[in-house]
């Protein structure tokens, strides 16, 4: 088990409830881990409930060693509790959860939209059930829990809200799906920062580039482990980013330190974003034929 321990004060997020989506694995354990550690009570919900089961008793013990590692106080502890399944792609079990966290918990006062993922697929070869899929899950799945968050609570109480997307600067080849849900996810934080702001709620992106997570990379197979191959040497930064290092910038945007920070994006990607990555091979032949006068020098 690691030392690892937030930056944060320990009593940061004490009396607060949060929701994270997907937050039995990966990114979205460690902000839970993080977020509990911090004093907030945690509700974790995705579809396969055993499975947040299990992350919330690691969780919570993790935590326990930590504060005792750390010595810190015990009672500064939150702790993470799991909500009913729940597809985020179905509105009903997504209003759903949001009610069992408000009659339960009293409250909801931090949201993470963290779940979400794709497949890898070729434009052309990829279906209209399977790029609908993606969009749901990602774009619409998150509308369904904003929009259930602020409908139930925070349009009366406030609220702050985190949507994690995906560094697409330069499209995605073999993902349009998710790159085209990722920015439209960022549009719409957007636009609910203005909708919603004179209810008290913020809303801000965390935008990850490349974060190891056994979870995630074990849905591609092969593809993820050729695709490791290729891009960590050029990434700038010549390593992938961990889960704590997402975790951290969220807890920030969560926190009352970015007060007037809402409607952004905040990119946690060791400037990867503004680097060239092979993340598709072109082939080298004549694919834009020339206008004009080109010295054969200036061309492969
Ligand atoms: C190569 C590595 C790239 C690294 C990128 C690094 C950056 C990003 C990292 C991450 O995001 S890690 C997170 C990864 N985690 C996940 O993706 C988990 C969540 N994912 C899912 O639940 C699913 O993949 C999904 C995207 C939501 C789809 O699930 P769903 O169960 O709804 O799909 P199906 O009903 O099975 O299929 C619907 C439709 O989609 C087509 N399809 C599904 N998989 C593929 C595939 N691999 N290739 C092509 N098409 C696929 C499927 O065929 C269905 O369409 P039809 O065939 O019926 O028309
Ligand atoms: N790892 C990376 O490099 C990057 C990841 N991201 C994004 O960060 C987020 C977390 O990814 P990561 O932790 O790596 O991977 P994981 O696969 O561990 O996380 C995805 C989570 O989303 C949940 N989920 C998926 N579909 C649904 C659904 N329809 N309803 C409810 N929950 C769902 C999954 O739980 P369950 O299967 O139980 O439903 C799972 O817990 C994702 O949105 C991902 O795309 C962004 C940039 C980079």
């Amino acid at each position: 088990m690691s030392s690892w321990q937030s930056v944060f004060h320990p009593t940061l997020f004490t009396n607060k409830v949060a929701l994270v989506t997907g937050g039995g694995s990966g990114i979205g354990r460690a902000i839970s881990k993080e977020l509990a550690s911090l004093g907030a009570t945690v509700v974790i919900a995705s579809r396969d409930r055993e499975k947040c089961l299990q992350a919330a008793r690691e969780i919570n013990d993790e935590i326990t060693l930590c504060c005792s590692r750390h010595g810190r106080k015990l009672e500064d502890r939150g702790r993470v509790v799991v909500g009913p399944s729940t597809s985020i792609r179905d509105e009903e079990e997504v209003q759903n959860l949001i009610h069992h966290t408000i009659e339960k918990y009293k409250s909801l006062n931090l949201l993470v939209n963290n779940a979400g993922g794709q497949f890898v697929c070729a434009a052309e070869e990829l279906s209209s059930k399977g790029f609908q899929a993606v969009v749901q899950t990602n774009l619409t799945g998150t509308f369904h829990v904003c929009r259930a968050a602020y409908e139930q609570y925070m349009r009366d109480h406030g609220g702050n809200i985190v949507n994690i997307t995906l560094g697409n600067r330069n499209g995605m080849p073999n993902m349009i799906h998710s790159g085209a849900a990722r920015a439209g996810i960022e549009n719409m934080t957007i636009t609910l920062s203005q909708e919603w702001m004179e209810s008290g709620v913020r809303i801000n992106c965390v935008r990850p580039g490349i974060v190891w997570t056994d979870s995630g990379f074990e849905n591609y197979g092969p593809a993820g482990d050729l695709f490791v191959e290729k891009i960590l040497p050029s990434l700038p930064a010549k390593r992938f980013a961990s889960p704590e290092e997402i975790s951290s910038a969220v807890c920030w945007l969560l926190s009352e330190g970015s007060s007037y920070v809402t409607g952004s994006v905040v990119s946690v990607d060791g400037g990867s974003a503004f680097h060239f990555l092979p993340l598709i091979d072109i082939e080298d032949t004549n694919h834009l034929p020339v206008y004009g006068v080109l010295p054969r020098k200036a061309k492969l």
